[in-house]
């Protein structure tokens, strides 16, 4: 699936989260955003994920304006764009496979929606990812019981679970050790090679951006000042993004 972001502005009150930002990701490619605190890079991944409007400016998912679809459409348009997050958003009385499933609700009638009748293939479909993720002996655990990484895993095969066109890694590792960290940017290093996944990452550790993203979009006060290959980006790069923007709080934690 092909992204296009098109002259996208983001205003609340009187800031400028996102001044006029245009770029592309194609089918197959895996980019960092990174930039400072305030830098925009949250707002960016709101409206991509459909959580928050954009005040002007288009999303195109392969050449279709997302924004102009409505209902049915839109919703279809919108589950191929699946989302892991920092904090992993599972229900955690709930137990590992019952987390995968939930992403195909979407996909049921009311009453076996309501009645959490998934059927064989879609169970067998949630077992199959829970063992692409290492976690298949934790599929009957609840998710209060596992560590981090293992809930990260587990948010890694629900969002595998709606075939995306495009998965948003919304700072999956800041709230993981370093080394569970790296393992999990490994797993979706792998995730991205062997399946062919889109991946689109937000992150604060810009060791881990540059080790397992081809391409880096660096963003100062909601403007892209650096988009090139993860190579490219040069010590004095890295100088202009992060130091003395208008809108950061806090000095890059690399
Ligand atoms: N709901 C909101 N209301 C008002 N201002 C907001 C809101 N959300 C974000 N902002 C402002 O927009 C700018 C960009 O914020 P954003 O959270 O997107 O930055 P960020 O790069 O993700 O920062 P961080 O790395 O700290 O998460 C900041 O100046 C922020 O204060």
């Amino acid at each position: 699936m092909n992204l296009q972001i098109q002259h996208v502005k983001k205003e609340f009150n009187h800031t400028m989260a996102l001044a006029d930002v245009t770029f592309a990701v194609s089918q197959g490619e895996f980019v960092s955003v990174i930039g400072p605190s305030g830098a925009g890079k949250t707002t960016l991944f709101r409206i991509l994920n459909g959580m928050l409007p954009c005040t002007s400016g288009q999303i195109l998912l392969d050449g279709i304006p997302f924004q102009s679809l409505h209902g049915r459409q839109k919703r279809r348009l919108q589950t191929s764009i699946a989302t892991i997050y920092q904090d992993f958003c599972l229900v955690e009385n709930s137990t590992c496979l019952e987390n995968v499933l939930t992403a195909s609700l979407p996909d049921l009638g009311f009453f076996s929606g309501v009645l959490g009748l998934y059927g064989k293939n879609r169970e067998a479909e949630a077992l199959q990812l829970l063992d692409r993720v290492g976690l298949l002996d934790k599929a009957e655990e609840p998710v209060k019981n596992l560590s981090g990484g293992q809930k990260q895993r587990a948010a890694i095969a629900r969002a595998l679970m709606r075939h995306p066109g495009i998965l948003l890694a919304d700072e999956p590792v800041a709230s993981l050790d370093p080394v569970t960290g790296r393992q999990i940017l490994e797993l979706l290093r792998s995730i991205h090679e062997t399946e062919g996944v889109t991946i689109l990452m937000n992150s604060h550790n810009l060791e881990f951006s540059r080790e397992f993203s081809q391409r880096l979009i660096g963003l100062r006060d909601g403007k892209i000042v650096f988009d090139g290959k993860t190579a490219e980006l040069t010590e004095e790069i890295t100088e202009q993004i992060y130091t003395n923007s208008e809108n950061t709080v806090r000095k890059n934690e690399v």
